[in-house]
């Protein structure tokens, strides 16, 4: 058997079953998700994170590249009950170390009082303790990894969908996940993909109708020049933003953002829409949350396990923001009509081709 260890903050080391080798380092966070694992490991926002997986099998129903979210394995490493060989096998192939017939009710608990925490990671035939142990002193927290959009951003301007007839997308690009893009494809949008650091000049180039800020990994603090850009362009151009993008629209417009102790991660997680008192089933992934609208938003949704942020509007301004993951993949479709609601911001003149005579 081949040997594998975690190592906790603190220095609990927990022995599993190596299936994947390599050496990792991360925050160790778990996802409640039954379903998904193709979805969820290529999640840009997992970047510099170690996933655990609570559902005990993950891999029964196969790989298939259609549902990935990105063109690469994000998460650091990969723990579960027990791995499909076929899930194994991918894992092994992107060279990112798993581990599986681990108490993972153990790590769950201990995330759940220690709040998410660093750890490392060593799997191999000659790795020890002290691998692992090793790998956990190297650790940085989360907000330390400064430039962590540079990881997971285009590094050029990328267009999809030049030839649609309906509003220009500019979706700045902190880590989006491929169904963000797909479900403005749909409804007919051309998005213009920005790399995460885009100026304003980049921005006016496009003369976008929607200013996007996608998900992504890391603190939203750290996101400096997406925050300029939201600040620059809101009194005229109406903004979006999703997860990590509804922390970045947060801190641009005078609210605040602060690390939660585990987070939200999985399938199931319940929202209130606070106006219709209509209750949605979404799909989560984060680590920090918006602790003060400030001024210029308003909460229109909250979860209804924590009554924390999920829907911001703008109160003077064209904004509209979830917490949640309204694309779905993996997840519940319940909340797929935010994305018409970002494209009805767009005032009616700018979505057709022909401008009135007078
Ligand atoms: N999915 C996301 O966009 C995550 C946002 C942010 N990195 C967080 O953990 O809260």
């Amino acid at each position: 058997m081949t040997a594998a260890y975690v190592a906790l903050e603190g220095g609990h080391v927990i022995e599993g079953r190596g299936r994947s080798p390599g050496t990792a380092r991360g925050e160790l966070v778990f996802t409640t998700a039954y379903t998904g694992y193709e979805e969820s490991l290529t999640d840009p926002s997992y970047e510099e994170q170690v996933l655990t997986f609570s559902y005990p099998l993950i891999g029964n129903y196969g790989v298939r590249e259609e549902r990935f979210e990105d063109d690469r394995v994000h998460p650091r490493a990969a723990l579960a009950k027990e791995f499909t060989d076929e899930v194994v096998a991918w894992l092994e192939s992107e060279g990112v170390p798993a581990v599986d017939h681990l108490d993972t009710r153990e790590i769950v608990t201990d995330i759940r009082d220690g709040g998410a925490m660093k750890c490392g990671i060593a799997v191999g035939e000659d790795v020890t303790e002290e691998d692992a142990l090793e790998q956990l002193e190297q650790c940085k927290t989360m907000s330390e990894h400064t430039d962590i959009g540079a990881q997971v951003s285009v590094e050029e301007p990328v267009v999809h969908g030049a030839d649609n007839a309906g509003p220009d997308v500019a979706l700045v690009d902190c880590g989006a996940k491929g169904s963000i893009v797909d479900s403005l494809l749909a409804r007919d949008a051309t998005v213009h993909v920005l790399p995460y650091d885009a100026s304003e000049a980049d921005v006016d180039a496009i003369d976008p109708d929607v200013l996007f800020i996608s998900n992504g990994p890391g603190d939203p603090a750290n996101y400096e020049e997406a925050i300029s850009l939201v600040r620059a362009f809101v009194e005229d151009t109406p903004v979006a933003g999703i997860c990590l993008g509804q922390q970045i629209v947060a801190e641009a417009l005078g609210g605040t953002t602060e690390k939660m102790a585990f987070g939200h991660r999985g399938v199931n997680q319940p929202v209130l829409d606070l106006e219709s008192g209509r209750v949605v089933m979404t799909t989560q992934n984060h680590g920090y949350t918006v602790d003060d609208p400030g001024d210029h938003l308003e909460v229109t949704q909250i979860n209804v396990n924590d009554d924390t942020p999920e829907g911001l509007d703008g109160l003077e301004y064209d904004v509209i923001t979830r917490q949640y993951h309204p694309e779905a993949n993996p997840g519940p479709e319940d909340t797929l009509d935010f994305f018409d609601d970002v494209l009805a911001m767009v005032p009616a003149q700018k979505t057709t081709a022909v401008p009135a005579d007078d």
